[in-house]
């Protein structure tokens, strides 16, 4: 298995570009299921996550051509086989996104249950919900979701609590439905807002974009669309972390500031100096050691629980102590063991972690666990002293691209060591 090797010390410094968001382009490459033409879809990531949807989408029957400028063009109309087979889902949960486009679209589905996962149990209760007031008849069996539907039809749903990918899976259902559907309660992340806009240049009908209440017109047909996915504000944010934490200064260019506004601000309270542009967010903190800021994660536009991971390795070299309170997922903290391997001082109290800044960490092997642990392990590898090796790195493969070039660009002295 690839290992990350990181020896620590060295301020991050200079320009860094960001990629396309992972959970912008995966419902974006679920939507293109819906269309009768050919979406194209610029400014995609080359993660796993996506290769993975690939996978799932072509063996769908979809045609999908990557060109060289990592725009992909999709083409709907050879869909053979409404299948997601569990061999794709349980490495990948954003595949539960072709269930609403499949029922919509073709009248039926069966879509693997993507179970459990390291940072929560992660029910799909909220979508078979919603897509059952909306007509679908749905039954699980033999690990499957299996759905059908003549034509959905439009109807007001109450989410029970604010789920991002549970949204986007009824969003993309109503737009076919027959009349119109309220969604109540619904996540209002960027990504959710990227998703709806790529609907709406393919025909669809939405009001509330970017609010708890959505309003869909059903329509006919959705046509083809070119479309470009917006930049990954955790991307983002995960570099700017590393930057506050080395006492660095850093450009993210192709950033969104106007997504991030919690994140921001609570790199200001760390004792960041942040400026940004239309298209670029500057992170400068000047040599100084970071404050320990207090974080409690919730839906957009609070504190992104994607964040989490980051904020605690921050906290572990901030001068104070720090209160992390994870309040979406109910097993999130598992970083922090590998964290203390490095020499953090972390208290967990069931969903609060508790943390001492301490003067100086130690590089040691640590194990990451899933996607934003792994990034917070190798941002803490940045400021520990000496080697540290960090194991399992397809975790971060999933959600970023090529980090370790992005961060040798900066100034770190990282690299992968292959298996
Ligand atoms: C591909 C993608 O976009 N992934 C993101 C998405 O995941 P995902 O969409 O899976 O996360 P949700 O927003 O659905 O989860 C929020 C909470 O709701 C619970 N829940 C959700 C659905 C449901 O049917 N029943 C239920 O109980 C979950 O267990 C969790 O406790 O949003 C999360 C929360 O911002 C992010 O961490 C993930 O990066
Ligand atoms: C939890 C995440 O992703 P996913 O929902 O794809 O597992 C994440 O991006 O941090």
């Amino acid at each position: 298995m690839a290992k990350i090797l990181i020896n620590g010390g060295v301020p991050l410094q200079g320009e860094v570009g960001i990629s396309g968001a992972k959970n912008a382009v995966l419902p974006i490459l679920a939507a293109c299921l819906l269309a009768d033409a050919p979406v194209s879809i610029g400014n995609v990531p080359h993660l796993h996550d996506v290769t993975t949807f690939i996978e799932l989408l072509g063996q769908m029957g979809v045609q999908l051509v990557l060109d060289d400028r990592m725009k992909i063009h999709v083409d709907p109309r050879t869909t053979s086989t409404c299948i997601a087979p569990y061999d794709l889902v349980r490495t990948m949960r954003a595949s539960i996104l072709v269930l609403g486009p499949l029922v919509a679209r073709f009248g039926q589905a069966e879509v693997s249950l993507p179970g459990g996962c390291a940072i929560g149990s992660r029910p799909v209760d909220q979508h078979i919900r919603g897509l059952q007031a909306l007509g679908a008849e749905i039954t699980v069996e033999n690990g499957y979701i299996k759905a059908r539907a003549k034509r959905l039809k439009g109807a007001r749903i109450v989410m029970d609590m604010v789920t991002v990918t549970g949204t986007e899976n009824i969003l993309m259902a109503a737009t076919l439905a027959e009349g119109t559907t309220v969604i109540e309660n619904a996540a209002q992340e960027p990504e959710v807002v990227d998703l709806a806009h790529c609907l709406i240049s393919m025909g669809a009908k939405i009001e509330g974009v970017g609010t708890s209440t959505l309003v869909v017109h059903g329509v006919d047909r959705l046509h083809g669309t070119d479309y470009q996915v917006l930049p990954d504000r955790i991307e983002t944010g995960t570099f700017l972390v590393g930057a506050a934490m080395t006492g660095g200064k850093v450009r993210a260019r192709g950033a969104r500031a106007n997504t991030m506004d919690a994140v921001l601000a609570k790199l200001e309270d760390a004792g960041a100096h942040i400026s940004s542009g239309e298209d670029w967010i500057e992170l400068d903190m000047g040599g100084r050691r970071p404050k320990a800021v207090n974080i409690t994660t919730a839906p957009y536009p609070a504190f992104p629980t994607d964040m989490q991971a980051q904020f605690t390795a921050l906290n572990c070299v901030a001068e104070g102590i720090g209160i992390i309170t994870e309040t979406v997922f109910e097993n999130r903290f598992m970083h922090a063991h590998e964290l203390q391997r490095l020499g953090a001082d972390i208290q967990l109290e069931g969903n609060t972690a508790v943390i001492k800044g301490v003067n100086q960490m130690s590089g040691a092997p640590i194990m990451a666990t899933d996607l934003r642990a792994s990034a917070c392990l190798v941002l803490a590898g940045l400021v520990a002293q000496g080697d540290t090796t960090v194991d399992r790195v397809y975790h971060i493969d999933r959600g970023y691209e090529n980090i370790e070039e992005k961060l040798g660009t900066l100034g770190a002295r990282i690299r992968r060591l292959p298996n």
